[in-house]
């Protein structure tokens, strides 16, 4: 299986996105903005950061790279799409996920561990969680407060879209909402930083479960011996 990480003017945790791919054994690659191709990956990660300054809005420069025209097309072919805090804030400003990210409540960058809940884990992201499972894993995000209109939110409940909850809302998000999927489940966006929480001896390993979903998914749908 092969990922990418993207990379943009200002992505401050492309090499982090890199390293979790590394803990799990697998083959990955840098992808700066400008690429026109992305046939060659499985999995597209979206890092986090302050691309382009964060100007106008966090992800609403980054969203017209020419590199996102291929993450839409990779989204439209069924390929996984991971995009984390900047990532998800890129995700949204592009239209491959609804709804918005706005200033947190408290006007403050917050930078901490949060507890999560997996509400949804019939993903292809959080399959090797169990349903309502609490895990650790870590926020830094000024505009992480994610918003939709109540239609959406219903939607979003209604299809099972919901994918992380924070037990101790650090933001002001609508109905706690930590990370959201597509319809289809192919594409999630999520505040906190999963590839920060890969290893205990970065306080919490509960991250790479994310990781270790993919490369399972991947493998059922390829037909390939599983791993264990
Ligand atoms: N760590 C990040 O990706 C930061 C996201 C974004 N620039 C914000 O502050 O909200």
């Amino acid at each position: 299986m092969k990922f990418a990480v993207l990379v943009f003017p200002g992505s401050n945790c492309d090499i982090d996105c890199y390293k979790a791919v590394e803990e799990i054994g697998e083959s990955v690659d840098y992808v700066w903005h400008t690429a026109t191709d992305l046939s060659a990956y499985d999995c597209i990660l979206v890092p986090g950061g302050f691309s382009y300054g964060d100007y106008l809005r966090c992800g609403a420069i980054s969203r017209f790279a020419p590199v996102m025209a291929e993450v839409a097309k990779a989204a439209e072919q069924g390929k996984f799409i991971l995009g984390i805090c900047n990532g998800f804030q890129i995700l949204t400003e592009a239209g491959l996920l609804p709804g918005a990210l706005r200033r947190n409540e408290s006007m403050k960058f917050r930078c901490h561990d949060t507890v999560l809940k997996v509400v949804n884990n019939d993903t292809p992201f959080t399959r090797e969680y169990g349903k309502n499972e609490e895990v650790i894993i870590p926020i830094a995000h000024g505009e992480g407060n994610y918003y939709c209109d109540e239609e959406t939110l219903e939607t979003l409940k209604r299809n099972n879209q919901i994918v992380f909850t924070y037990g101790d809302n650090p933001n002001g998000s609508i109905a706690d909402i930590a990370g959201i999927c597509n319809e289809r489940g192919n594409v999630i966006g999520m505040m906190p930083h999963p590839e920060r929480a890969v290893n205990t001896l970065f306080g919490s390993e509960d991250g790479k479960r994310m990781f270790t979903s993919i490369l399972k998914s991947w493998r059922d749908s390829h037909d390939t011996a599983s791993i264990s």
